[in-house]
């Protein structure tokens, strides 16, 4: 059995072909799902990829929100399917109201680009399934508006409830309780700012993104395996 991942592409989405190729050369098919189409092709995963979508305009997934893919997405998600939102991803998952939050402009006021320390706070998420509780994993970010902001209530809320999901060890953004990734409360969707695409091969310098992409792809087999309504 081979987990077939659905790649959303948004007009502006750049890392659509890094996440493909990595997840091919961790033994999964993807496929690209342009954001125009409101049909998810019967993958047993999603992840919505980085870049720019809609150029950021207004704020970075405001637009791509309102695509027809995101209403099968949303209904995917509903269903218990594994979503996985990376960067901008991310960004387009808050805006949809599938993940609590919002990532706001960098406290630096300048884009950031470099590893990032990490610890991962919850297993047992789609991104965590093959992870360990206090694992530390060196990832990349690449991003303008990457702080997690998130009223203190919801965070306390997110916090004892185990929705944070990576944390980082050196705060790159300012994102409120060096928050680097939550979930839903079902674990299925997963947001994070940093690329695990972008470090899962060791000429990328690192491949501690490994882990979490082979947990979606893990997570994408059990859904087939279950053969839970594409
Ligand atoms: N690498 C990305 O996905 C960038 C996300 C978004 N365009 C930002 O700059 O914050």
């Amino acid at each position: 059995m081979t987990a077939r991942v659905g790649v959303v592409v948004f007009p502006g989405t750049n890392c659509e072909h890094d996440v493909a190729e990595a997840l091919r050369r961790l033994g999964g098919e993807a496929r690209m799902l342009w954001h125009q189409d409101p049909d998810l092709h019967g993958v047993e995963a999603v992840v919505l990829p980085g870049g720019f979508a809609h150029g950021d305009y207004l704020r970075p997934g405001a637009l791509a929100r309102f695509s027809p893919v995101m209403g099968a997405v949303a209904d995917f998600a509903a269903a218990g399917g594994p979503v996985v939102g990376i960067c901008n991803g991310f960004q387009v998952l808050t805006e949809a109201g599938l993940l609590p939050g919002a990532l706001g402009v960098n406290r630096s006021l300048r884009f950031v680009c470099r590893p990032v320390r990490l610890r991962v706070e919850r297993t047992g998420t789609v991104l965590t399934g093959q992870a360990e509780a206090g694992q530390e994993l060196v990832v990349p970010v690449n991003h303008f508006s990457g702080a997690y902001r998130v009223d203190p209530a919801t965070l306390e809320r997110l916090e004892a409830a185990g929705q944070v999901v990576l944390r980082y060890l050196e705060n790159p953004n300012g994102s409120q309780g060096d928050v680097a990734g939550v979930c839903n409360e079902a674990g299925n969707v997963v947001g994070l700012m940093p690329h695990p695409e972008r470090a899962s091969d060791p000429l990328q310098g690192g491949t501690d993104g490994q882990v979490l992409l082979r947990s979606l792809l893990a997570a994408a087999l059990d859904r087939s395996a279950s053969g839970a309504r594409r």
